[in-house]
């Protein structure tokens, strides 16, 4: 996303950075991040030093604020032992619980006001959930447990787009019961407030795809969007929110249709992340919205298939570093 370049006022606590799944590219791409962007966004990777990429010039610290001390010179990392050596491209179960226990470290940190923000490595869900019982379906879930709230919303952000899946990570077949008044309701009213909040729109322009084809064609394709998703919309216009839909989801992402609004919300998970994902692979951010603190990650997975190769690319890590820090400012600026 756009580089407003980051740290340029007083600074903030650093950000904390979770490891992720160990076998994945996680350990190669925070090496990276620190090698482009130096001490100039003081960040501090939790995790086991020995899963780093060989000759990452690691500066272990006690403390996050010792991170804005070392930054310059190297990735500072806040040591968290796991059992054993990552394997790229192969998850330990015996790995599971650690990964887990960092996510919850960084958020205890950021809660306690000795870190600014989360930026969270991607996870395999399926190795944490075989490994530990991992009980959610993603961070997303994880940190509204964590942080206390029922409801948060995830929002992928690039430049191009910004789009909002109603519902996540639950089978296609399961969308459309899962898909209710309040939980359509809920997710735009999060999200009107968080761009509000952290993104600065005074009244953001939001586009609501349908949950059929054609929006469901006037009850031809289904009945889901003139009996539910409709209503919800008109009633939360009447409160003076700038909305617009159920559209066809098919030509809500063309460049014509994106200038129309701010942000998109759809009903399942690939009618949102396709499209973003296209558009800027590289460049996406994962941003949680509704939580009591600041959440970003890369808009990738584990990617097995490259881990240990040194081909990751590590820009949207970078871009969710960058996202992060924004929002911190914000809010601090807020206070
Ligand atoms: N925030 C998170 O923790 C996320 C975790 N995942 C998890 O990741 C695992 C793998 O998911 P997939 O669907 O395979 O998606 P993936 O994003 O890991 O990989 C999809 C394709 O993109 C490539 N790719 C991914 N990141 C890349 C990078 N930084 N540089 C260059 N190429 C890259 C991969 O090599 C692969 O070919 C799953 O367990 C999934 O749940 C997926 C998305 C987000
Ligand atoms: N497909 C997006 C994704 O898997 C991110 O999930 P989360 O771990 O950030 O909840």
């Amino acid at each position: 996303m756009s580089d407003r370049s980051p740290s340029q006022t007083a600074p903030l606590p650093p950000l904390a950075m979770t490891c992720g799944e160990p076998a994945g590219v996680g350990p190669e791409i925070a090496a990276s991040a620190w090698a482009r962007l130096g001490g100039r966004l003081p960040f501090f990777w939790i995790g086991d030093p020995a899963h780093l990429p060989a000759g990452t010039p690691v500066r272990e610290i006690a403390r996050p604020e010792d991170a804005l001390r070392v930054a310059g010179s190297g990735l500072p990392v806040l040591p968290h032992a796991f059992p054993g050596p990552a394997v790229p491209g192969v998850p330990q179960p015996a790995h599971a619980a650690e990964v887990i226990a960092v996510i919850a470290q960084a958020v205890e940190l950021t809660q306690s006001g000795a870190a600014s923000g989360v930026v969270t490595c991607p996870i395999n869900k399926k190795a944490l959930k075989d490994g530990a019982g991992f009980a959610y379906p993603g961070h997303t879930e994880y940190l509204a447990a964590l942080g206390g709230v029922d409801r948060v919303v995830m929002m992928l952000a690039c430049d191009a787009l910004k789009v909002v899946p109603v519902t996540i990570h639950i089978p296609i077949s399961d969308v459309p019961g899962a898909l209710t008044r309040d939980l359509l309701s809920d997710t735009i009213r999060i999200t009107h407030a968080a761009l509000r909040r952290d993104f600065g729109f005074d009244n953001p322009r939001l586009a609501v795809t349908g949950l059929n084809p054609h929006a469901g064609e006037g009850g031809a394709m289904g009945h889901e969007d003139a009996a539910l998703i409709a209503p919800v919309l008109t009633a939360l216009r009447a409160e003076g929110l700038a909305l617009t839909g159920p559209h066809p989801a098919d030509t809500m992402f063309h460049a014509g249709a994106r200038s129309r609004y701010d942000a998109a919300i759809a009903m399942y998970h690939d009618q949102a992340l396709i499209p973003i994902k296209t558009l800027d692979f590289a460049g996406g951010v994962n941003v949680t919205l509704g939580l009591p603190f600041v959440r970003t990650s890369p808009d990738h997975g584990t990617a097995f298939d490259i881990a240990g190769t040194g081909v990751a690319d590590d820009t949207s890590l970078i871009e969710a570093l960058k996202l992060a820090d924004r929002m911190a400012r914000a809010r601090a600026t807020a206070r």
